[in-house]
């Protein structure tokens, strides 16, 4: 790992380079903690005119996940740092260059590989670091289903292998709903694996994101550090309102803490990490981690003396942390709720005549039903209140058709 210790000046040879791979609403503000400090930003994703690309040095549109074109592209742009936002990627290719020594991957390409699969990840977690989990199965095919979800039980959780937020996830109540998951699952796949988690249902009292960094210390060694627990709700496997600290149990918070630094350390570089977490009690399982921000973390813009994305862009440059939490906060999504390029949002001075409020409205060129196209932020003297407001904030911003 080749972390740059000095910082150079944008556009000219001197410039610290880093091209983030994926740019949507985290990797803008990733972007933004960058420029702050003089960094020169490449921003890559999918599509034109997504957030990142609206506030880098420059923009590049591919298919990230064909290896061949993200190679000749980081052989173009030759970054100091190459950082994922997302998890499809042609991570492989990453792993190539890397051994190479032809890139610096944030934390680390393997981290990128084996987390963009349930698979490499969960079995990881279990098999190789002996952490709690689900219990859980793989499946190939209806058939191979159908024997992972009586192995696990009902009620069960079908999720593609490759997806996120939600995509292709179902829950399953009896042997009646599996050929049903699967069928769901192979239409919300990102990249089409054909292949599946089965996971035993965890009857959690809450779930929490553990925001974790490794950042490296005066002596050049990595230290850990933990942010205070995020709770979130999740709807259809996608976050619809998070709020920081979440009130824990002095042994729940030991054990989450521990399963962190065991995953982290295993994962290894230096960055941030979102470690989901189940708890029940006293008792946490691991459920899957981002070695990157996390949209649950998103309520640290308003919770956090440096937000998540300001942590990650002083972790990867080999920069020190500050974890302290500033005051309680909340977060709410805003939902496209319609279909249509280049909406409109009504409402915005009366969200933000909320107390303690403030907003991202993340400019996606392109607006659906479901997809996240901003956030409200809220906080108060406590984290009840700040939901409240958070969720009248962002109820209050309408987006419409133009
Ligand atoms: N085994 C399980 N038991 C109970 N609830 C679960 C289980 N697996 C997933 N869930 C619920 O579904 C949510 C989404 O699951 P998961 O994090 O695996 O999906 P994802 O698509 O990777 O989402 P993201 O990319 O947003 O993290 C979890 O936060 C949790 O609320
Ligand atoms: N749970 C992962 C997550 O929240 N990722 C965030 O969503 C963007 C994709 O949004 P899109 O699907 O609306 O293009 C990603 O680029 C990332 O910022
Ligand atoms: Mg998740």
């Amino acid at each position: 790992m080749t972390i740059p210790r000095t910082l150079g000046t944008p556009l000219s040879p001197s410039a610290t380079k880093v091209m983030l791979l994926g740019s949507g609403e985290l990797g803008k503000e990733v972007i933004i903690a960058l420029q702050r400090l003089g960094v020169e930003v490449i921003a890559v994703d999918r599509y034109p005119n997504a957030p990142g690309h609206q506030v880098a040095h420059r923009a590049h549109v591919i298919d990230m996940t064909d290896g061949a074109a993200l190679s000749a592209l980081i052989a173009l742009e030759k970054p100091d740092l190459v950082v994922p936002e997302i998890e499809a990627i042609a991570t492989e290719t990453l792993v190539a260059l890397e051994d190479a020594g032809r890139i610096t991957c944030i934390p680390t390409a393997r981290a990128a590989l084996l987390t963009m699969n349930r698979e490499g990840i969960r079995r990881l977690a279990a098999e190789e670091l002996g952490l709690p989990t689900s219990p859980y199965r793989f499946a190939s095919s209806l058939d191979e289903l159908e024997q992972a979800c009586s192995a696990v039980g009902f009620p069960c959780v079908v999720k593609p292998v490759m997806s996120s937020s939600g995509k292709g996830q179902s829950k399953l109540d009896g042997d009646f709903d599996v050929a049903a998951a699967w069928e769901h699952a192979a239409s919300g796949s990102r990249v089409d694996a054909g292949r599946v988690i089965a996971e035993g249902f965890i009857d959690f009292d809450y779930e929490i994101t553990l925001l974790t960094v490794r950042s490296l210390g005066a002596d050049g060694a990595v230290e850990t550090a933990f942010c205070e627990p995020i709770g979130h709700k999740q709807v259809q496997g996608d976050y619809v309102e998070s709020w920081q600290p979440h009130p824990m149990s002095p042994v729940a918070l030991e054990r989450s803490q521990e399963i962190a630094h065991k995953v982290t350390e295993n994962l290894g570089g230096c960055g941030v990490f979102g470690v989901e977490l189940f708890v029940k009690g006293d008792t946490v399982w691991f459920s899957e981690v981002s070695p990157r921000p996390h949209d649950t973390g998103m309520v640290t813009m308003i919770t956090q003396v440096q937000s998540e994305f300001e942590l990650h862009a002083k972790a990867v440059l080999g920069l020190p942390v500050d974890v302290r939490l500033r005051a309680p906060g909340a977060s709410a999504v805003i939902y496209g709720q319609v279909d249509a390029a280049g909406i409109a949002f009504e409402g915005v001075a009366d969200a933000l005549r909320v107390p303690g409020t403030d907003l991202r409205l993340f400019g996606k060129p392109e607006s659906f039903a479901r997809r996240r196209m901003g956030v409200a932020l809220a906080t108060a003297d406590d984290i009840g209140t700040a939901r409240q407001r958070a969720l009248e904030a962002a109820a209050r911003v309408k987006p419409v058709t133009r």
